[in-house]
């Protein structure tokens, strides 16, 4: 049997500039582990990555708390129409709106948010995602204007880059604010300085190297958090799954629905949200699909390079 495999998956959406989904699935003595960091990573910033895949395939995780977790749909930027059909179809009370990117005006913001807030009823909850794009002033103009077209946002994730524009948002306007790559491109993630800048932190396993050390982030951010992916497969879908349900408390949805943004899985158990949950996996699900969806020649040893400079960056014996 196999110890790794490299796939490909297409997004069904360009997300955040990418349009598949690469990497590597690597397996242990605990089971299988994904190591996926986005192309434009440095060598460097893909060890927490390898990390979080050793620990899922050598280790496991930690006991969970609880057995199922809510989620949000992630909605990328698309025409109102499709954001709305997009919204009804996930079964979510939650959704997660991108906003803020360079393709998409305010104004289209703002009719995307409207359309969402009509799939989800008055009931729902929508949040938005400005991935660190505004000022403070465009900040504070722009999230009230989607406040209002949203009829109420639940928050405001990474409006500005710094934390100190974090903080004057947050001091100028009603709605929460959520830091998300403040915490987890920060230079040591264990003394986020997000208090008083944010209110709720959002954590990614694989960036913070780990589910055990994404729950030492969770702790010494001391405030409500939110786990989301990085638009991995199941296999990694799966280490976010069980740092959600290891948090002592988790009070808002989760962005682990991802996997209806790819055009398929590595997996026929695949994590994808029934009525708006997850279940906390014991391990990341048998990637039984990855022969269908395994990646060119090319793409294969541009990633097992990748894996062996980082191995060693990281310390490890060099190849795997
Ligand atoms: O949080 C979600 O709903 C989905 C995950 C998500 O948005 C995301 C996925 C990959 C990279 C960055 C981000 C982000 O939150 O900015
Ligand atoms: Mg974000």
């Amino acid at each position: 049997m196999t110890d790794h495999h490299v796939y490909a998956l297409p997004l069904r959406t360009r997300f955040r500039g990418v349009t598949v989904r690469e990497g590597v699935l690597l397996r242990g003595a605990a089971g299988w582990g994904e190591f996926c960091p986005f192309a434009d990573y440095s060598d460097a910033e893909c060890v927490p990555w390898l990390a979080a895949a050793l620990e899922a395939s050598e280790h496991g995780w930690p006991a969970p708390v609880r057995d199922r977790v809510e989620v949000n749909t992630t909605v990328p930027v698309v025409p109102p129409d499709r954001a709305r059909a997009m919204v009804a179809a996930s079964g979510c009370r939650t959704a997660k709106v991108k906003v803020a990117d360079p393709r998409s005006s305010l104004r289209d913001d703002c009719e995307r948010v409207a359309a969402v807030r009509d799939a989800l009823g008055p009931s729902g909850a929508v949040r938005v995602d400005a991935n660190a794009a505004w000022d403070v002033d465009t900040a504070v103009t722009a999230i009230a204007e989607l406040d209002r077209a949203a009829g109420g946002l639940e928050y405001v994730e990474q409006p500005c880059p710094s934390v100190a524009d974090l903080a004057a948002v947050r001091r100028k306007v009603d709605v929460r604010i959520a830091a998300d790559e403040s915490i987890r491109r920060a230079e040591d993630p264990l003394r986020v300085a997000v208090a008083g800048a944010a209110d709720v932190a959002v954590l990614k396993v694989a960036p913070l190297g780990g589910v055990r050390r994404a729950l030492a982030v969770a702790e010494a951010a001391g405030l409500p958090c939110v786990v989301s992916s990085a638009v991995e497969s199941s296999v990694g879908l799966a280490a976010g799954l069980a740092l959600a349900g290891a948090l002592p408390s988790l009070d808002f949805a989760c962005g682990l629905g991802t996997i209806s943004l790819l055009s398929g899985d590595v997996t026929t158990g695949s994590l994808s949200a029934v009525d708006g949950y997850l279940p906390v996996p014991p391990r990341a699900p048998e990637p039984d699909l990855a022969a269908d969806v395994a990646a060119g020649p090319d793409t294969a040893a541009r990633w097992l390079g990748r894996l062996a400079r980082v191995r060693s960056l990281a310390g490890g014996p060099p190849g795997h």
